[in-house]
């Protein structure tokens, strides 16, 4: 669907892409990246509307330096920022989209009505955009990207400004454009955890280049970390440090989850399989505590990046001298 080699693009100030290579099958993909990584710059170079510095893109097998008409045609664009007229009704408005992308008058009016519906527009659609939620507006964007039925869509940040719910309804939305429509979608987010939930794939950037480029299933693989939370007891008033010891005496190194958010009493190990699940039990249980939680952990971006520079280290002095990565979260 998308396929990138050695992608840059330079601004006066500050390098935005850098030498960035990438291919993008079909289905969901996650694009993820902290703020300024350089995600809406690659959906603007793929859209054909800015021009790269160096290297090539293509999307739909269509050189994004000479096709751009032609994949502005096939392919649906959802913007971040707030770009909707405030005095025009989500169905003008859709119904005009329509109408630009090619679509006859009877068929922009039909495919409006069914698509408002599809993002879960009803009778507000005949409303002033203006007086709109921004979970309402965030779907008009959706619905005029999709309008002319594209074969694949870009959305930059459609979680943006909106609650856990309004989250969650948008990330349900954008996993059926793909499974009721066909639709393959590339999807961008700074936050990783809501994107391994929708998307069959996922692609991290940063500082403008490639971090990662794996399955969703690859990314929860690659985590055997285990957090484990045990209550306290008479007998062992700090029951954190009870399992410590005792794990540490059967040959397990633990480490304390205390540096990372929201973890103040856990403690992290590698799993080696099923056993380490039992000897945990079995410990906890021994020791009279409770088992809180054991669970796999999955990546959070930070620590995403912080493997990435941990790798870097170790790479020759090919990398030495230029600008660190900046880290995001
Ligand atoms: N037109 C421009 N002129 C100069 N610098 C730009 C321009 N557009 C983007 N940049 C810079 O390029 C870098 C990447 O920006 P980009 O908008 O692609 O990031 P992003 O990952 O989409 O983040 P965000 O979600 O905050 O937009 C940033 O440092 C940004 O300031």
């Amino acid at each position: 669907m998308i396929a990138t080699e050695s992608l840059s693009k330079r601004f006066p100030r500050v390098t935005a892409l850098d030498r960035l290579s990438v291919d993008i099958g079909p289905g969901v993909t996650g694009l993820v990246g902290a703020n300024g990584a350089g995600k809406s710059t690659l959906i603007k170079i793929l859209l054909g509307l800015s021009p790269a510095s160096e290297g090539r893109a293509e999307v739909l097998g269509l050189d994004v330096a000479t096709k751009g008409g032609t994949i502005r045609e096939r392919v649906g664009y959802m913007p971040e920022h707030d770009c909707l007229p405030p005095d025009v009704s989500a169905t003008e408005f859709v119904v005009h989209m329509a109408r630009m992308s090619g679509l006859p008058p009877t068929a922009a009016r039909e495919r409006t009505a069914d698509t408002l519906r599809h993002v879960g527009l009803y009778e507000e659609r005949y409303r002033p955009i203006g007086g709109y939620s921004t979970g309402m507006k965030q779907r008009v964007k959706l619905a005029q990207a999709l309008v002319h039925d594209p074969q694949l869509v870009f959305l930059d940040e459609p979680t943006n400004g909106l609650d856990p719910v309004g989250r969650d309804e948008m990330l349900g939305l954008i996993r059926r454009i793909h499974t009721d429509f066909g639709i393959s979608v590339l999807v961008t987010s700074h936050l990783l955890g809501e994107l391994e939930r929708t998307c069959d794939h996922v692609v991290v950037v940063d500082g403008g280049k490639l971090l990662r480029s794996s399955s969703t299933r690859d990314f929860t693989q690659n985590t055997a970390t285990l957090a484990i939370e045990v209550t306290d007891s008479d007998e062992h008033p700090d029951g954190t440090g009870a399992l410590r010891a005792a794990l540490h005496a059967r040959g397990v190194t633990v480490a304390d989850g205390s540096g990372l958010p929201g973890a103040g009493h856990i403690l992290l190990l590698t799993a080696q399989g099923e056993e380490t699940y039992d000897l945990v039990r079995d410990v906890v249980a021994d020791l009279g505590l409770g088992l809180v939680r054991m669970e796999q952990r999955r990546h959070q971006i930070a620590e995403v990046f912080q493997d990435n520079d941990e790798q870097a280290g170790t790479r020759s002095a090919q990398d030495a001298g230029k600008e660190a990565v900046g880290h995001g979260g």
